[in-house]
């Protein structure tokens, strides 16, 4: 289907937004009209630019206060909107978006307004235009679409029709599926949006937090879904008011908005649409999430403090590669590497994370199709080249088969042991990856879209120096969980906001004590907290006393237990120990903010 997107979304000047939309690859843009009457170039500049590029200019917007007025009121309308006509032949668009009206009605009244808009598209169609009227949710009387189509209805005009804005429809929990009886031919214009789920009032949640498709809450796929079965035939166009993309790098942006539209097509695709339109929607690779994480790699200049921290949570040194500076750990289904290659003055950060796929041509495919950008560098732990994606957050994502031959890459690593028989720890329960403030939404897309995650609710999570913003991506089964956690700005020293890998173990307390039994000093946990856990939890207080003395945290919920500890930091890298009973499947959010605490004091000496 062809994409578009409305220049409101991006950082820059009009001309600088035009060049980054071409080169993200989309068909055209909504102009906004700030952007024109504020850019240096004039319209017939601007339609050669778009020309060159290969944009379509497909909507002008938005057209403010048109209906609803008193007649003396109409006839300014009617001035404002010849004006914007004659522009609007200049950039040869034919589509006006008319939002409903905020400022000026005074009359609530389906009739006049019909009666205004039929006048209005009159004007209009002499001038070669046609209206695409938009409820806005916080329209003065009309702030619902399925009344924005009666009163387009009741205007029974061929030069009027709808706008369809996925954010005005779904922030004020409207159902979509109404849309299905609006004529496809009268849906001028589908504009998409994802938010957050908040609860604020919706004109600063619209202005200020909508998202691209796949970032947020929304259900868009079934929003496309009733549009597409309404006979929508128009573009599907992205239009996103948020404080971040206005900010940040503009072709970045443009990238993220594509894929997200590429992400959404595929998921509206996969819908059993009535009337599918000849030109898509196209699907992507289909591929399941990964089964495991293959691996995570640690990077710096020196890792021993690492190593060490490794050896005592009782992992096993499976030795070094015969030929570069990197190292491998492994206990139960856990593997973690270390590399030292190309890390001069590196603290030690999270930098890579395998995944095991079960169809690794497919998934690259996928990736690709997403635009995923491609690293190329040696792999640390075999010679055979997998394929391997920056993810925004600058992490390495490498893609590896499940059935590949395992023992083929162990064996390139030489003078180590022998792997443990009866490990305590078992796997890789998930992995915590700090995310850039400007890149977060970014991160959930990319993860959520290329490895074909699911991404649940966001949580806040309080830390001496500001709230940890945090959602986890993960497989259905639990297997691959990714936790991103949106680092305080506080956080700018060069290791950046500490980043971990939570091993799972089937019995926390026995996994401290041997750990502790190997010289590990767990992170240091107030005696406040287990004060608290008596008068959160009824336990046993020789167990408590237990947890104490071994630095172990412990939740509860209705589904079952989460019984946990972490290690000191070193660099930027902590590691945790996770038990999971009965079918908890959360991460302790509760004892998230007693850590931070207690990793801020190790860090301040406070
Ligand atoms: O926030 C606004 O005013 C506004 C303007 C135009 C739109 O299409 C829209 O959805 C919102
Ligand atoms: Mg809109």
């Amino acid at each position: 289907m062809r994409t578009s997107i409305a220049t409101v979304c991006l950082s820059g000047t009009l001309v600088e937004k035009l060049h980054a939309c071409a080169e993200a690859g989309f068909d055209g843009v909504e102009i906004f009209e700030p952007d024109l009457i504020g850019s240096p170039a004039s319209p017939e500049e601007i339609v050669a630019l778009a020309h060159r590029l290969g944009l379509t200019l497909d909507l002008y917007q938005p057209f403010r206060d048109a209906e609803g007025v008193t007649e003396e009121e109409f006839g300014d309308v009617l001035r404002r909107a010849r004006a914007k006509f004659r522009l609007m032949q200049r950039l040869g668009i034919d589509t006006m978006l008319v939002c409903s009206n905020v400022g000026t009605a005074t009359i609530d009244d389906d009739e006049v307004s019909a009666a205004q808009l039929r006048r209005l598209g009159d004007e209009a169609a002499a001038h070669g235009v046609r209206l695409a009227y938009e409820a806005l949710a916080w329209g003065r009387f009309v702030d619902d679409y399925r009344r924005a189509w009666r009163i387009v209805e009741l205007a029974d005009h061929p030069a009027v029709g709808v706008c369809l804005d996925s954010f005005h429809i779904l922030s004020r929990g409207h159902d979509p599926a109404a849309i299905e009886q609006i004529p496809g031919d009268k849906i001028f214009f589908l504009q998409l949006a994802d938010a957050p789920a908040l609860t604020m009032d919706v004109l600063s949640w619209s202005r200020h937090h909508r998202l691209f498709p796949g970032e947020g809450a929304f259900d868009l796929a079934t929003f496309v879904g009733h549009c597409l079965a309404a006979g929508y035939r128009g573009p599907m166009s992205l239009e996103v008011f948020n404080d971040v993309f206005r900010q940040t790098d503009v072709l970045r942006t443009a990238k993220q908005a594509k894929r997200s539209l590429t992400w959404l097509e595929d998921q509206a695709a996969r819908l059993p649409l009535q009337h599918p339109r000849p030109d898509g929607p196209v699907r992507l690779p289909e591929v399941a999430p990964p089964v495991a994480v293959d691996f995570v790699e640690v990077k710096a200049e020196d890792t021993s403090d690492v190593d060490v921290l490794l050896r005592q949570l009782g992992f096993t040194f499976r030795g070094s590669h015969r030929s570069k500076q990197v190292r491998l750990w492994t206990q139960g289904a856990a593997r973690v590497v270390c590399n030292e290659q190309q890390a001069r003055d590196q603290p030690p950060t999270l930098a890579a994370v395998g995944f095991e796929v079960v169809d690794l041509a497919t998934s690259a495919a996928r990736a690709r199709a997403l635009d995923a950008p491609a690293v190329f560098r040696r792999t640390h732990a075999r010679d055979e080249e997998l394929p391997t994606f920056r993810a925004p957050d600058g992490t390495e994502v490498f893609l590896a088969s499940v059935a590949r031959d395992e023992a083929g890459w162990v064996t390139e690593f030489e003078g180590g042991e022998e792997a443990s028989a009866a490990p305590l720890l078992t796997g890789v329960d998930h992995v915590n990856l700090a995310q850039p403030w400007h890149s977060y939404d970014e991160a959930v897309l990319f993860y959520s879209s290329v490895l074909s995650l699911e991404s649940g609710s966001s949580q806040d999570v309080a830390a001496p120096t500001g709230l940890v913003r945090s959602q986890v991506v993960r497989s259905n089964d639990g297997a691959v969980r990714l936790a991103l956690n949106v680092a305080p700005q506080a956080f700018t020293h060069p290791a950046g906001f500490p980043q971990h890998m939570a091993f799972s173990t089937d019995d926390a307390l026995a996994a401290a004590r041997a750990a502790r039994s190997r010289g590990l000093r767990p992170l240091p946990i107030p005696a406040n907290y287990y004060d608290d856990l008596f008068a959160r939890f009824d336990l046993d207080p020789a167990v408590v006393e237990d947890m104490q003395e071994l630095g172990v945290l412990y939740d509860r919920d209705g589904t079952g237990d989460f019984t946990h500890f972490y290690t000191e930091t070193v660099g930027g890298v902590f590691l945790e120990v996770v038990q999971r009973s009965g079918s908890y499947e959360g991460y302790g959010a509760t004892n998230a903010s007693v850590r931070l605490a207690a990793q801020h004091a190790r860090s301040t000496g406070a």
